[in-house]
Parts: structure tokens; C-alpha cells; sequence
């Protein structure tokens, strides 16, 4: 059975969807092309972590020094330009946002902008995807539709590398692979909103499916959840 979307003389509640998932999982993807065939907003939460790592490690500090972290991420605001910057895609912000993400007053300092996000998506949308690592446990623990989007270590970081390889950035295989055993590591072992699926999340395996494959059987899950089909 479908849930109802709004009640009759309450507000209509935006729909929400949740992605969560490993780095290089294809959640970021898959979380663009859902936004849009639904003509819902998304926002990548992981930006808002490596605007905070590279925040610090510009003002010379280190991202595991909970002091600084947590003044980086009081200091960010939606319009800040630094969450437009391509120098978030590196690997050195990535590292440097995993150290930052493990520190509780950063978390609690990006919050409220996620949550505004889903309640209130930007231009009007009907709805939010947001993707990132406890959007569904912690930031929209009532999401309509929860995803939990995996492949193996071994598929991720080949997938990172060819990423790499097509932007013309040098790269060494072994390295994206260790760098990215390091940062699941520290993004599931961490005290505070660890990366695990919620429990009514749908856990999808993509390490042998093409991004058309995942993005069929999101739809279908989507529209198992919300009633919904793809407008575009
Ligand atoms: N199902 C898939 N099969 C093969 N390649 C894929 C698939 N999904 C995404 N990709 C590719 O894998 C790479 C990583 O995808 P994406 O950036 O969406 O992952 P992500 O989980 O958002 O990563 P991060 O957490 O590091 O931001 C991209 O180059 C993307 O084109
Ligand atoms: N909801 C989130 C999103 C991200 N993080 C941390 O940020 C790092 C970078 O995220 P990407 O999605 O851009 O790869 C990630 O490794 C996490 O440490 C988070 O904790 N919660």
C-alpha cells in the first residue's frame, strides 16, 4: 500500500528521499538523475563536510582537531562559495572531510540546513533527494523512500579511478583503493552517525548493475514507497 502524500486540511509534506551509501558508490549519480526525473531538489551532503575540511586545512589547522572543525562548520552558510569550488572533488578534501565528519558539534552545526533542505526544497520542488552517509538514520530518519547504495571496495575505487582517469587527474590504482579503505573505515567505525543502512532502508548492491539498472529499480522502489512516477 502507498503512504498518502498530504492530509486534507493539514499542509502537504514534501516528499523525501534518502540515499546513503559508500564513497564512489554511485549514489551522488543516481541521487541527480532521481532528482530529476521526479523534478525534486538534491543536495550532496558530502560537500557541505569537504567545504568544512578544506575550510580548516586552508587556515592551516587539522580537520581531527574538534576545535577548529567545529569553527569551520559554525562559519558555513548555504551561500558561502566555497561549496561551489571543483577543489572539494579532491582526494585530499575528501580525507580531510572524513576527519571533520567525525566530530559531533559538526554534525550538529549542518543540521538544520539539511533538514531545511527536505522540509523546504529550493525553487518550489515537491521534493528532496539527499544523499550522503546518515540521511537516513539521522537527518530525515521519516524520508518516504530510504536507499542504501553499496558495491564492493574493489568496484568503487576502479570506479573512482576511471572517474580520475576521464577528469585528466593523475592517479595510482593502489592509492584510490587504500585512500578508500581508509575513509570507509572512519565513516563506519565513527562514535557519532556511523554510515550503516536504516533499517527500513532498500540495500541495493550495485557492484555488477550499470548506473541504467540502478536508476530502473530506484524508480520502482520509489514508486513502491510514494505512488510517484517519474515526471521527465
Ligand atoms: N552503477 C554504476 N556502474 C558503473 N559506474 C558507476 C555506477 N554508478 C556511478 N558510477 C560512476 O562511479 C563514479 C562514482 O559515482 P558517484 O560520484 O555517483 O559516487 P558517490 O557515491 O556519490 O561518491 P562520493 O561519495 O565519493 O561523492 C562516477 O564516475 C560515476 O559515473
Ligand atoms: N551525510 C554525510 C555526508 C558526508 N559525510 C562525510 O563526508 C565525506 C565526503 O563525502 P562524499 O559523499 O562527498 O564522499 C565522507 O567520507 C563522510 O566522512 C558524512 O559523514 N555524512
Amino acid at each position: 500500500m502507498t503512504q498518502p502524500l498530504s492530509n486534507q486540511g493539514a499542509p502537504a509534506r514534501t516528499v523525501v528521499v534518502a540515499i546513503d551509501g559508500p564513497a564512489a558508490s554511485g549514489k551522488g549519480t543516481l541521487s541527480q538523475r532521481i532528482a530529476d526525473a521526479f523534478g525534486f531538489a538534491h543536495l550532496d551532503t558530502g560537500v557541505l563536510y569537504r567545504a568544512v575540511g578544506v575550510s580548516v586545512l586552508r587556515a592551516g589547522g587539522d580537520p581531527a582537531d574538534n576545535a577548529a572543525a567545529a569553527h569551520a562548520a559554525y562559519d558555513l552558510h548555504p551561500e558561502h562559495p566555497i561549496l561551489r569550488e571543483v577543489a572539494l572533488r579532491t582526494d585530499e578534501a575528501a580525507q580531510a572531510a572524513s576527519k571533520v565528519a567525525a566530530v559531533p558539534e559538526v554534525r550538529a552545526a549542518l543540521l538544520d540546513f539539511q533538514r531545511r533542505f527536505a522540509t523546504h526544497p529550493p525553487g518550489g520542488a515537491p521534493g528532496a533527494v539527499l544523499d550522503g552517509r546518515d540521511i537516513g538514520t539521522v537527518v530525515c530518519p521519516d524520508a518516504q523512500a530510504k536507499l542504501f547504495i553499496t558495491a564492493s571496495v574493489e568496484v568503487r575505487a576502479e570506479r573512482r579511478l576511471k572517474e580520475l582517469q576521464r577528469r585528466g587527474i593523475p592517479a595510482i590504482s593502489s592509492d584510490v583503493l587504500e585512500d578508500m579503505k581508509t575513509r570507509d573505515a572512519r565513516d563506519s567505525q565513527r562514535a557519532v552517525a556511523p554510515l550503516r543502512p536504516a533499517a527500513d532502508a532498500f540495500v541495493l548492491d550495485t557492484s555488477a548493475l550499470d548506473a541504467d539498472q540502478v536508476f530502473s529499480m530506484a524508480v520502482a522502489h520509489i514508486g513502491s514507497k510514494t505512488g510517484l512516477k517519474p515526471t521527465a
